[in-house]
Formats: structure tokens, C-alpha cells, sequence
């Protein structure tokens, strides 16, 4: 697939089943992300690859962060949480890990690992892997934050979800550039 087909048809997968990507595949995705824009050349990022029984155990770790957050969850919203990394066969956990430099404040270093994010959906797209960047509000709480091994300076920016696309890919809206793009009055 060429770079602007790349561009202008990617789409998330809400729904992923297994395989996982293979290893090809993913040393190629995991590439896309590290040629992000990045300011001095910082490397402001680390992931967590969580697979097979791990993604339960992260289940889990949403549960206790929700149950500390608020004390009458209820069984629904428990399961739902158990079940959300169970939908996919690969999760990759997004860490910005900002370094100190005099020139690259903390928030161009967040920019960088969300650009390497977008190059990660967009290689995963252009190889027939189904992608999809997820959060939930609940993946904020330090809780999942200390469950994960994040220092403290660090961001879990969300996790990208990815394995074999089930369903048709959603149609793109059509969009107007000139409701977004306009010159400059001065
Ligand atoms: C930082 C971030 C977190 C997101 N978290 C969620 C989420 O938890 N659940 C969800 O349904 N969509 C989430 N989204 C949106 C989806 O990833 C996706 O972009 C959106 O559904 C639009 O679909 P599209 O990518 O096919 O255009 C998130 C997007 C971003 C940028």
C-alpha cells in the first residue's frame, strides 16, 4: 500500500481477534514508531507489550484502579473492565517517558510519542492489521499507573489494541479541508 492510500484509509478496528501480528510484522510497526518527529532526539517513550494471560492480570489492574476510584462498582461495570484487553490478542501499553533538556519541554515529548502512535496505526494499516488506540478514563488512575512500573514523571498515554480485523472497515466520513485548513488574515 502506498503512503497516501496509507494515509487517507486508515481506519481503527474496534473488534480484533487472534492471530496476533507476527514478528515480522511487528518489528516493522514497532520501526514506524521510532522514526517520529523527536525533537533532539530524546527518545521520550517506552512500551509494554501485553499479551496472552497478561492481559487478564491488567483486567484486574483496571478493577482494583476502578475500585479504589469508586467503591460501588458495580458486577456490570467489573466484567466490562475484566473483558476490555481481552479484545484484542496484542496490547501495547504507551509510556512517555520525558526526559530533561533545556530545549524539548515536556509537551513536545508527549507530541513525539503520540506521533509515534499514529505510525504505529498507520504501519499496522498499510500490513492488514487491525488497530485501534484505546484509554478509558480509568487507565489515568495512578493506580494502573504503579501496576504498570511507570515512574513517577512517566505517562501512560493509552494502549494500542491489535490483531486480525473482524468485520468491514467502517466507512471514512468525507470531510471539507476548507473547514479546517484556512489562510492566515494577518
Ligand atoms: C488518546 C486516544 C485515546 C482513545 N481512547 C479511546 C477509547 O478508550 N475508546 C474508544 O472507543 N476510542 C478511543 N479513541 C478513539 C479511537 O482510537 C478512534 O480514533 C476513533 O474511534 C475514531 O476512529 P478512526 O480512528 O477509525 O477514525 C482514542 C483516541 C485517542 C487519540
Amino acid at each position: 500500500m502506498d503512503t497516501l492510500t496509507a494515509l487517507h484509509t486508515r481506519v481503527s478496528f474496534p473488534r480484533l481477534s487472534e492471530p496476533a501480528p507476527s514478528e515480522a510484522q511487528l518489528e516493522a510497526i514497532y520501526q514506524a514508531a521510532l522514526r517520529a518527529p523527536d525533537h533532539a532526539m530524546l527518545r521520550p517513550w517506552r512500551f509494554l507489550t501485553i499479551t496472552g494471560e497478561q492481559r487478564s492480570q491488567l483486567g484486574q489492574l483496571l478493577v482494583e484502579a476502578a475500585k479504589l476510584a469508586s467503591p460501588q462498582l458495580t458486577d456490570a461495570e467489573e466484567n466490562k473492565l475484566l473483558q476490555a484487553p481481552l479484545r484484542a490478542p496484542l496490547l501495547v501499553a504507551v509510556i512517555c517517558s520525558p526526559r530533561f533538556h533545556e530545549k524539548v519541554p515536556e509537551l513536545e515529548q508527549l507530541l513525539s510519542t503520540a506521533a509515534a502512535v499514529q505510525n504505529m496505526l498507520l504501519a499496522a494499516h498499510a500490513l492488514g492489521v487491525g488497530a485501534m488506540w484505546r484509554t478509558g478514563l480509568i487507565s489515568y488512575h495512578e493506580h494502573v499507573k504503579q501496576g504498570l512500573g511507570l515512574r513517577n514523571t512517566e505517562k501512560l498515554l493509552g494502549f494500542i489494541y491489535m490483531g486480525q480485523p473482524l468485520g468491514q472497515p467502517k466507512p471514512i466520513q468525507p470531510l471539507d479541508t476548507k473547514d479546517y485548513f484556512q489562510p492566515w488574515q494577518g
